[in-house]
Formats: structure tokens, sequence, C-alpha cells
């Protein structure tokens, strides 16, 4: 559905993205992630033809995506991108903003949607307010409904719930990425939140120096990451020797482990000295170190700063990353 072959882009002489292809399926969400000012929000803006591309193309289905040196106004009707920035209309309601795109002539219908879609973005109390008069998280949830009611058959959010707090965040998170399948959107989102991507994305599209470096569903990349880039870009990681652990003494390789995935024990292990904790609420971060190499690990209560503790893997953690 939407194919990019081979695309080369930059915005004067240093190259910003290099050889990037890839193929979405219709109703398909894949998350875009990478570290900050590797091209994400740059390559949405190719696909909705901002930008005029070095080489390589755009499809759409069958329509290609040309960029302005080839037309006028960028964008096309079946394609909508929701910026960082949100144009709304500030001095008209949350109501009239989300229905101004749904049919007059079905007011019943229009009245139906506009309520539907303000509720899975939980403003249905707002729907009179003005929109000048909200927050800004309150407005990102606005132009998330104001993209959803022009019914795109492709979606480009560019870090969609930045600005949301994190007592709505999850529910909110939920509720529309629910609708876009149920509506079997095909969506593209540009994200830092491994919260946006773990339960939600069919595929995961990591980027780094200017290409494209794994692609693959978030439960393979998180289970069997490539190296600690992606790894970190989805959870607390840590790359270790696995010859630390008795069965692997002959081994020279190192390891990813999560930091969830470390168990304290008395006897043997990697043996760690605390340094820092960090109170999480349902437990502690703990940074340590391993000849001159940081380590972290969460653990249930505080471990005194200094103390020599050792570290444990599970066996299956072990052979599932030297897979
Ligand atoms: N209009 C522009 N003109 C010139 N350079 C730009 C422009 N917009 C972005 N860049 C540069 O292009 C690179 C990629 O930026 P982009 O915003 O696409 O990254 P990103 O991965 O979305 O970052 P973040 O996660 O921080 O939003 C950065 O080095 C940035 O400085």
């Amino acid at each position: 559905m939407l194919r990019i072959n081979n695309l080369d882009f930059s915005y004067d002489e240093t190259a910003i993205l290099e050889k990037i292809s890839f193929h979405i399926k219709k109703g398909e969400h894949v998350s875009l992630i990478g570290e900050s000012g590797c091209g994400k929000s740059t390559l949405l803006k190719l696909i909705y033809g901002i930008y005029d591309l070095n080489n390589g193309t755009i499809f759409w289905k069958e329509n290609q995506i040309l960029g302005p040196a080839f037309k006028l106004i960028p964008g096309e009707k079946y394609i909508k991108f929701l910026a960082q920035d949100y144009d709304l209309m500030p001095h008209t309601t949350v109501f009239e903003n989300v229905s101004q795109y749904l049919s007059v002539f079905e007011p019943e219908e229009l009245k139906k949607r506009t309520q539907e879609l303000l509720e899975t973005i939980e403003m249905t109390s707002f729907a009179h307010t003005r929109v000048k008069y909200l927050s800004g998280g309150q407005q990102q949830r606005v132009a998330l409904a104001r993209v959803l009611a022009q019914q795109p058959e492709l979606l480009l959010l560019d870090e969609p719930f930045s600005h949301i707090d994190n007592y709505r965040k999850n529910s909110l998170r939920r509720n529309i990425f629910k609708y876009l399948k149920k509506e079997k959107v095909t969506v593209l989102t540009a994200t830092h939140d491994p919260s946006d991507v773990l339960p939600y994305a069919d595929q995961v599209i990591v980027i780094k120096n200017r290409k494209i470096i794994a692609q693959d569903s978030p439960e393979k990349l998180y289970e069997r990451p490539t190296n600690l880039y992606v790894a970190s870009l989805l959870g607390e990681a840590n790359r270790i020797p696995v010859n630390v652990v008795k069965t692997y003494a002959n081994t020279k390789r190192r390891i990813i482990v999560y930091a969830n995935e470390f168990k304290v024990s008395e006897k043997s292990g990697l043996k760690v000295q605390v340094k820092k904790n960090y109170y999480q609420g349902v437990n502690y971060l703990i940074e340590a170190v391993y000849e001159k190499q940081k380590i972290f690990f969460y653990h249930t209560t505080a471990i005194e700063k200094g103390k020599k503790v050792y570290l444990n893997i599970s066996i299956e953690t072990i052979n599932q990353r030297l897979s």
C-alpha cells in the first residue's frame, strides 16, 4: 500500500536519509523509532509531500507522492499528517473543530460521529469550550480527533502523545489505536516512547545514521535486539560479557540484558558495585558498575551505596540473546 523505494534526502549538502526502502500494508500500524535528529519527522514530511526527494519514490497504492517541485499544494486527501503544530481553529469550539470535516447534510450522523470522536479523545465535557482556552495537551487531543474525522486512509503521526499527561496517556493510546484498527487506517507513528510502540505496533522501523538498521515486530526486536542502540530505544538495556555466567566461561560474546532481567544473588554472577538508587514507584532502578561499565537493574528495595552484589540472568534469556 505505502511503498518507499530507495529514498535519499538532504535539506542542504548534509545527507539526512539514505537508501530508505520499506512497505506498509493496508491497516498496518508501523512505528518509526530512532535517536533524536535521526530523521523521523523528515521522513513523515516526505511521505506527505512537503519536500522533494533527492532520489527514490514514494507510492500510496498506485499514486506517486510528489514534492513541491511537481505539486503546488502539498498533501493528498487520503493522507493526513498530524505534526507537532496542530492546525486548529482557536476561536471555535472543540465540537466545531472536530465536526468541521463531516457532512452537514447529515446532521444526526455528524452529531453521532463527533460524539464518538470526543469520547475517543476523552473530551466530551469540553465539547462547547473554545479551543483557545484549552491546555497544550488538550489541544493535541482535539488535533487527533480532527484528523480522525477526516477518515484518512494513511495517517502520519509525529509524537502524537508528547504533550499529554501520564494520567490520560495510557487510556488515550488504547482508545486511539483501537479506533484506528477498527477503521482499518494505515498508521505510521514517529515516537520516542516505547509505550507507544510495544503494545500497538505491528512493525517497528529503526533509523540510525541516515539508514534503516532494523525492521521487525515489536516482540522480535525486543527479545532479539540486533544491538544496544535498538534495545535502548525499547527499554533500559545493558551489554554484558556472557562468560560471567559459568556455563559460558569459554565464549567472549557480549549479550544485551534488560534491567528487569537481572536477579540479585548473594553468591555468584556478574559482580557489581552499587552507585545510585532511583525510586520508580513499583521498584528501584539501580545504577551499579562492573569493571568501569555502568550496569542498570531493577530491584524491589533500595541497595546501600557501595555494596557489592551479584547479578544473575536466566538461562532462557541468555539462550534467546545468543540465538
Ligand atoms: N527545515 C530544515 N532545514 C534544515 N535542516 C533540518 C530541517 N528540519 C530538520 N533538519 C535537520 O534534519 C535532521 C533530522 O531532523 P528530524 O526533525 O527529521 O529528526 P527527528 O528524528 O524527527 O528528531 P526528534 O526525534 O528530535 O523530533 C536534524 O539534524 C535536523 O537538524
